[in-house]
C-alpha cells in the first residue's frame, strides 16, 4: 500500500521583487516517513523552498500541500494549525540562550497555548512531563536546568530537536541542521534527526551542504539549481555523475 502525502508542491514559483526567480516550476512529492536531502550549490533555491512550505514568506504562485491543505491560501488560526505541524530546525538552533533547557523545550508549545500564557511561562505539568520525555530521546534529560548558553552547539541542536517534538509535528524541516558544527558532532546530530523518522515516523526535509551526509542519510535526494528542480531520485538510484551535475553551471551569486 503506498504511503500517505505530507507534503506536494505543485507549479511553486518564487520571483523575489528584485526579478529573481527563487523557486521555478517546482512539482514534487513527500510521503509519509521519508528522509529526503535537498541540495544544491548556494543561492541554489534551498532556503527560499523550506520558507515557501512553512509559509514565511509567500510564494508568487502554486500550491503548498501540507497534508492535503494548501497552505498558501490559509490565514489566521488555520495557518497557526498548519504551522504546529511543520517543526522548525535552524543551522544557528534559534534557542533563547539566558533562559534554561527545559524553558526551550516548552517553548515548543507555544502554538498549543493562547499567547498570554506563553508569555507568562505558564505550561501544564502533563507538558513539562513531555519536555523531559522528549529530552530524554535526545539524551538530554541531565540538562534540564542548564542555561542554554552554557551548551556547546551540538547540545544545543539536540534541544531544538526536542523542542520540535513537543510540537508533535508530522513534518520536520531543518534548514542546515549540522553546518556550525565539527564532522563527529554531526553526525550526532544527524543521528537524532533520523531518529525522528526512525522511530516517530516524522517526514524529515533536510537541507544539506555535505554530499556525503545526503548519501549516508537520505531516502531520497532532491537537488535545485538555479531555482529548478533538477534532481529527485530514491537514494538506491542516486549516482554520482547526475549528483556532480546538480552543482555544475548554476547562477553567479
Ligand atoms: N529576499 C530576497 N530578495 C531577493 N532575492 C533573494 C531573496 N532571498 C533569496 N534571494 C535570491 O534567491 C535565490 C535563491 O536563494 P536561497 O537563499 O533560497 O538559496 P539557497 O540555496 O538557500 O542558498 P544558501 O545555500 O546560500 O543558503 C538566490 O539567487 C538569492 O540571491
Amino acid at each position: 500500500m503506498a504511503s500517505k502525502t505530507v507534503l506536494e508542491l505543485k507549479h511553486v514559483n518564487k520571483v523575489y521583487p528584485n526579478g529573481v526567480k527563487g523557486l521555478d516550476d517546482i512539482n514534487f512529492t513527500v510521503h509519509e516517513g521519508e528522509f529526503v536531502a535537498v541540495v544544491g550549490l548556494s543561492g541554489a533555491g534551498k532556503s527560499t523552498l523550506f520558507n515557501s512550505i512553512n509559509r514565511m514568506i509567500d510564494v508568487t504562485d502554486g500550491q503548498v500541500l501540507v497534508d492535503g491543505t494548501d497552505i498558501t491560501k490559509v490565514n489566521g488560526k488555520e495557518l497557526r494549525r498548519m504551522r504546529r505541524k511543520i517543526g522548525m530546525i535552524f543551522q544557528s538552533f534559534n534557542l533563547v540562550n539566558r533562559t534554561t533547557v527545559q524553558k526551550n523545550v516548552l517553548a515548543g508549545r507555544t502554538g498549543y497555548y493562547p499567547t498570554w500564557k506563553t508569555l507568562l511561562g505558564i505550561y501544564s505539568k502533563e507538558d513539562k512531563q513531555q519536555a523531559v520525555v522528549q529530552l530524554e530521546k535526545v539524551n538530554m534529560v541531565k540538562k534540564l536546568y542548564r542555561r542554554a548558553d552554557q551548551l556547546s552547539g551540538g547540545q544545543k541542536q539536540r534541544v531544538a530537536i526536542a523542542r520540535t517534538l513537543m510540537q508533535n509535528p508530522t513534518l520536520v524541516l531543518a534548514d542546515e541542521p549540522v553546518a556550525s558544527l565539527d564532522p563527529k558532532t554531526s553526525k550526532g546530530v544527524m543521528d537524532d534527526l533520523y531518529n525522528l523518522k526512525k522511530h516517530e515516523h516524522i517526514t524529515v526535509l533536510v537541507n544539506l551542504h555535505s554530499m556525503e551526509l545526503a548519501l549516508k542519510y537520505a531516502d531520497r535526494i532532491i537537488g535545485l539549481r538555479d531555482g529548478k528542480l533538477v534532481y529527485n531520485k530514491p537514494i538506491a538510484e542516486a549516482n554520482e555523475a547526475d549528483l556532480r551535475d546538480v552543482y555544475e553551471h548554476g547562477r553567479d551569486n
